[in-house]
């Protein structure tokens, strides 16, 4: 691994937090405290977070990434003072994170703790905010200074307004462009060639399954509340994880791990068919099909396989539901299947999801040879797509979710003119298992299914 960068503190020495958290008598509107143009937000439902400000960004890549993030928060939460009467999951001291997929990648895996974070938790609400200590020189370290706030007191928020959003096309990523103007073409034909050939390679048993993805991209105009999109997602997509951590943005359904007081879960999604809601009956008899057909019991085995043996030596007590459930989403059907145990030996959030990533839900079967067929045959890096964001706590606890059904905004930095006025960059990655019997068109089907959470969350 290499620790590239840790803002806030000089190098070599530990940074030393502070951590006070108070209840709060109302609840907040999450949203209106996070910042529009790079927001901090994690919620699922009546439960949530906004990050205000950052005090410390720890900074990763290479194949350790989990285990020296792991490491190096274990130091930190060590070396902190936590005042946390409130003693809910996520109060005290807590670090958000967005991991890049493949070990090679040379996008960065993040640590980041804001100044403040403000939670709710159905009817409980909290604010913690975090300072970094002078160090004992008694040099001051960073820009970590309280907000000054009274008890039970916040800063003055912004509501959203959904209607100030102009709104984000989509396209096959431009950086496949043929050269003929035909841009769809190239992207999608090389995506289905890929199917064909992982499909053929499949057949002649180099492996059993592999997850293929394909990109696209568009640009948000600068200046545009990124607060619209999060609160479409979180008001559309109740039953997954609506994110945006270091410009990564989504609402995922699969729960990589959650570790609460010893207890551990997770949930498993592999099989898919898009949905119809404008016709009962075809979103019935899609559902139905899932259910039954052999080929995507056989995919799921394959993903729920994966997560039992990855968790296994670091729990007692694996459980798993009986059969496969059909997940109902906005978009999708899923087949999932969740999974709770308890803890075995001490282990943080982040070493569970080192030993869990990559699943074959987002990876294949054996996973060493379907992440070296994704290197081959996909023409891009994945970045975080498919990696892993979530949340660790002092004590190691955290909640980890699969980045799926997201998108990779460039930092506010880095907008650029590109013709219509300065904007940023936005890249959406979505993908499917190929297994024998998998089929290029309807793959391609369930990849559009699949971006569909964020084309319409950004859509005017
Ligand atoms: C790879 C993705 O999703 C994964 C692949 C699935 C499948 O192949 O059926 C289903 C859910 C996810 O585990 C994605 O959304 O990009």
């Amino acid at each position: 691994m290499v620790m590239t960068e840790v803002t806030g503190s000089p190098a070599g020495e530990v940074p030393r937090l502070s951590a006070v958290t108070r209840g709060l008598s109302e609840m907040p509107d999450l949203l209106a405290f996070a910042d529009p143009d790079s927001p901090l937000y994690w919620n699922r439902g009546d439960r949530g977070c906004v990050g205000v400000g950052e005090v410390l960004r720890l900074s990763f890549t290479g194949a350790d990434r989990f285990v020296a993030a792991s490491r190096a928060w274990r130091e930190i939460a060590a070396a902190a003072t936590v005042h946390d009467p409130v003693g809910m999951p996520g109060s005290g001291l807590v670090a958000f994170g967005a991991f890049a997929f493949a070990d090679e990648s040379p996008a960065e895996s993040v640590l980041i703790v804001p100044r403040m974070l403000i939670h709710r938790h159905r009817g409980t609400a909290w604010v913690t905010e975090v300072t970094l200590a002078r160090a004992p020189s008694g040099e001051a370290l960073g820009e970590g200074v309280g907000s000054g706030l009274g008890e039970g007191s916040l800063p003055v928020g912004r509501p959203v307004d959904p209607a100030a959003w102009n709104g984000v096309e989509f396209f096959p990523a431009p950086e496949r462009e043929n050269g003929e103007g035909s841009l769809a073409g190239s992207e999608i034909g090389a995506y289905l060639d890929g199917v064909s050939e992982a499909t053929a390679r499949v057949v002649a048993g180099e492996l059993e399954k592999v997850v293929l993805s394909r990109q696209v991209a568009g640009e948000v105009r600068a200046g545009q509340d990124l607060r619209v999109p999060l609160l479409r997602l979180s008001e559309r997509y109740l039953d997954c994880w609506t994110f945006a951590v270091d410009n990564l943005i989504g609402a995922s359904p699969e729960t990589l791990v959650r570790s609460t007081n010893g207890a551990v879960s997770a949930r498993v999604l592999a099989g898919t068919r898009g949905r119809h809601p404008e016709d009962p009956a075809r979103d019935r008899a899609a559902r139905d099909e899932l259910l039954r057909s052999a080929k995507e019991q056989h995919e799921h085995d394959f993903a729920v396989q994966s997560v039992v043996s990855a968790l296994s030596p670091h729990v007692s007590e694996l459980r798993t539901s009986d059969a496969p459930f059909a997940l109902q989403l906005p978009n999708v059907w899923h087949l999932a299947t969740d999974l709770g145990a308890a803890l075995g030996a001490e282990a943080t959030a982040l070493e569970l999801v080192d030993a869990l990533h990559p699943t074959a839900a987002v990876a294949g079967t054996p996973t060493a040879d379907a992440v070296a067929m994704i290197a081959e045959l996909e023409p891009f890096d994945r970045g975080r797509y498919s990696g892993a964001v979530g949340w660790i706590d002092a004590d190691g606890d955290g909640e980890w979710v699969i980045a799926l059904r997201c998108a990779q905004l460039a930092p506010p930095s880095e907008a650029s003119d590109g013709g219509l006025g300065p904007g940023r960059v936005i890249v959406a990655t979505a993908g499917g298992g190929i297994v024998e019997g998998s089929d290029p068109q309807h793959e391609l089907g369930e990849t559009v299914s699949k971006f569909r959470p964020i084309t319409e969350a950004f859509a005017k």
